[in-house]
């Protein structure tokens, strides 16, 4: 097929959700990843443990490790107040182009940054005028999650940040969940889940392998 799975999904969003309400784009998400075609978004079934975190957390300066289509960014930043401010690293341009519009399309304003963490997480400082990240969202690549969070604490966290991780046990980032489960600088907390898009009700196609196992 010509088009890639984000830009069907893109297209998918700007037929059916309505210009400006984010729901309905997060709706028209999940409704085509879970009868069309299976796509790595966090999903609504974790989505909201997202929402209840940020909603907890009430952050002022965000920060997203992995856009992709722009789903869970659209989800955080449906949920915050005027003058907060959302950042997104996309390594992928086409992703990130794809997330672009998505979230243009929730009626949402995002900064996309495209690069690779390891190199923009350590200009940031430099390039925004601002002091720590109140709450941090980690979803791209489990070989970055700890590599990345240690960049973090180089002065872009707080006593009170809050980092939440995707995935943790599914695919998995053993390192990184070894390491909030052991480090004295934070209090972790598991939430169990199970991977996105996966209670199946529609034909929709699975990803590559199998998915016959039982995740949490
Ligand atoms: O690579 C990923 N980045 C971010 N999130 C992911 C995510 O939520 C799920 C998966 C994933 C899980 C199972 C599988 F069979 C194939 C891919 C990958 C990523
Ligand atoms: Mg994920």
């Amino acid at each position: 097929s010509g088009t890639s799975r984000p830009v069907r999904i893109l297209h998918h969003v700007q037929k059916v959700a309505q210009y400006g309400d984010a729901q309905s784009v997060l709706s028209a998400v999940d409704s085509y990843c879970s009868k069309i075609e299976w796509a790595m978004n966090v999903g609504d079934l974790k989505g909201q443990i997202l929402d209840a975190v940020v909603l907890e957390t009430r952050p002022h300066y965000v920060l997203e490790l992995g856009t992709y289509c722009g789903y869970s960014t659209v989800r955080i930043a449906r949920l915050l107040p005027p003058g907060a401010r959302l950042f997104s690293i996309e390594m992928n341009p086409q992703y990130a182009q794809v997330a672009r519009e998505i979230i243009q399309h929730a009626g949402l304003d995002v900064d996309i940054l495209v690069g690779c963490t390891s190199d923009l997480i350590p200009q940031l400082k430099k390039k925004l005028d601002i002091e720590k990240f109140d709450f941090v969202f980690i979803d791209h690549w489990k070989v970055s999650y700890l590599r990345d969070t240690k960049l973090l604490e180089c002065d872009l966290l707080r006593p009170g940040s809050v980092l939440l991780a995707d995935n943790v046990t599914c695919p998995g980032a053993p390192d990184y969940l070894h390491y909030m489960r052991t480090s004295p600088r934070y209090e972790s907390q598991y939430f169990p889940s199970r991977l996105e898009y996966l209670s199946r009700g529609g034909g929709g196609a699975l990803p590559g392998i199998k998915l016959l196992l039982n995740v949490t």
